[in-house]
């Protein structure tokens, strides 16, 4: 990355001086564990060398047989060997606590109250209602109020930090507004069970993160229950299989850690596949702003129709084709709706909407091109 951006000898400092860091840590903890593991270790050694010279003089005096001798001897190194293996795992076992601190912090993080009289969707249509929200403090929604009616496709957009990623995690109930409503199917989400919301919404995240499994595992996750072939038709549609051919081993393919082995794009299409497996009356969508090549561009543009059929989906835009096709859009800006409408009609108020289409237009119309003299 540093070299990426030329910034040699400006970021070289910072990770020199990290380099270094590192380094006396490093001679620190040696420092600091070595005189007890070398401790350890000659006291151990020389408690056998006492034995040997204690056990050896009896032995040829004809007290002690040799076979007891060296029966001891053996005892005493069986002995020895794990008491050294012990010191050299306490630093790994050091190490282990860390991680097992952090874990343990993880799993202590309070999980967001469940209803006493539990209350189901009724409905597929989506309300905020005056919410206000913001992480650790600093407010990001703020007394937001809109609506996603239901089995049409609503688009959200709005400036990079508006807080349309937000407007997700609170449908999703992945936190709780500090004020106002969110509900669904006319249902405030804190009154209704986790697995009643998470059986009507399907995300599909602008980052997907793959397990590390084959990619037919990760395709299953969205309904661990389905039947084989519902599994490949879900993945056929959001063109998976088009992965599956790619890869050697096919279906069965390791993904790699997070994904790691599938480019963007590729998870994308996991994920809607996904999506279309757990087949949720409500969809919520985070587009990649990244670019993509035509291949993956085509195969998701096809898999997001299909996965947008018969279904609400609010959808965060940046493709243009998106904005032309969804139903109704609503425009956020500093954690308040500025624009609601249809396109046609935004368009004509020429108002934040046009803007931003204009924007992207302008960015579509951008190509790379070489030099005149290098042609
Ligand atoms: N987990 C988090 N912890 C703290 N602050 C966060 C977190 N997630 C988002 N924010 C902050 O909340 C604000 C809104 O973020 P959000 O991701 O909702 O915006 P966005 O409109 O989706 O932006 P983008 O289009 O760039 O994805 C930003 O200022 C962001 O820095």
């Amino acid at each position: 990355m540093l070299r990426a951006f030329g910034r040699t000898a400006q970021g070289h400092t910072a990770l020199d001086e990290a380099l270094v860091a590192q380094h006396t840590a490093g001679r620190r903890m040696l420092r600091v564990g070595m005189p007890g593991l070398v401790g350890l270790a000659f006291i151990a050694q020389a408690s056998f060398v006492v034995l040997l010279a204690v056990g050896t003089n009896p032995a040829l005096g004809g007290s002690l047989e040799t076979a007891e001798l060296i029966a001891l001897l053996v005892l005493a190194a069986r002995f020895v060997e794990p008491v050294l293996l012990t010191s050299e795992l306490g630093g790994a076992i050091r190490v282990a606590e860390n991680a097992l601190t952090e874990i343990n912090e993880l799993l202590d993080t309070e999980t967001l109250p469940e209803p006493r009289t539990p209350r189901r969707a009724d409905g597929a249509h989506i309300e905020l209602d005056g919410v206000r929200f913001g992480y650790h403090g600093s407010p990001v929604l703020d007394g937001l109020t809109m609506r996603v009616p239901q089995g049409r496709m609503t688009a959200l957009v709005g400036p990079s930090g508006a807080g349309k990623t937000t407007v997700i995690r609170l449908i999703a109930r992945f936190f709780d507004p500090d004020a106002g409503t969110v509900r669904v199917g006319g249902v405030d989400v804190r009154e209704m069970r986790t697995e009643d919301l998470t059986s009507v919404i399907s995300v599909v995240f602008q980052d997907v993160h793959l397990f590390d499994g084959t990619i037919l595992e990760n395709v299953r996750l969205g309904r661990p229950d389905a039947t084989d072939e519902e599994v490949y038709a879900a993945a056929r549609t959001a063109r998976v299989d088009q992965i599956a051919d790619r890869l050697p081993g096919g279906w069965d393919a390791p993904v790699g850690e997070g994904g790691n082995r599938l480019s963007g794009g590729e998870r994308r299409r996991v994920s809607i596949a996904r999506a279309l497996l757990k087949d949720t009356p409500i969809v919520l969508f985070d587009e990649a702003t990244a670019a993509l090549d035509a291949e993956n561009e085509h195969a998701l543009q096809q898999a997001m129709s299909a996965l947008a059929r018969n279904r609400t989906v609010l959808v965060i835009a940046h493709r243009l084709n998106t904005l032309r096709g969804a139903d109704h859009i609503v425009v956020l800006d500093e954690g308040r709706v500025v624009e609601e409408g249809d396109h046609t009609d935004l368009m004509a108020r020429n108002g934040r909407c046009a803007h931003f289409w204009r924007e992207r237009r302008r960015a579509q119309g951008w190509r790379l091109a070489a030099p005149a003299a290098v042609r």
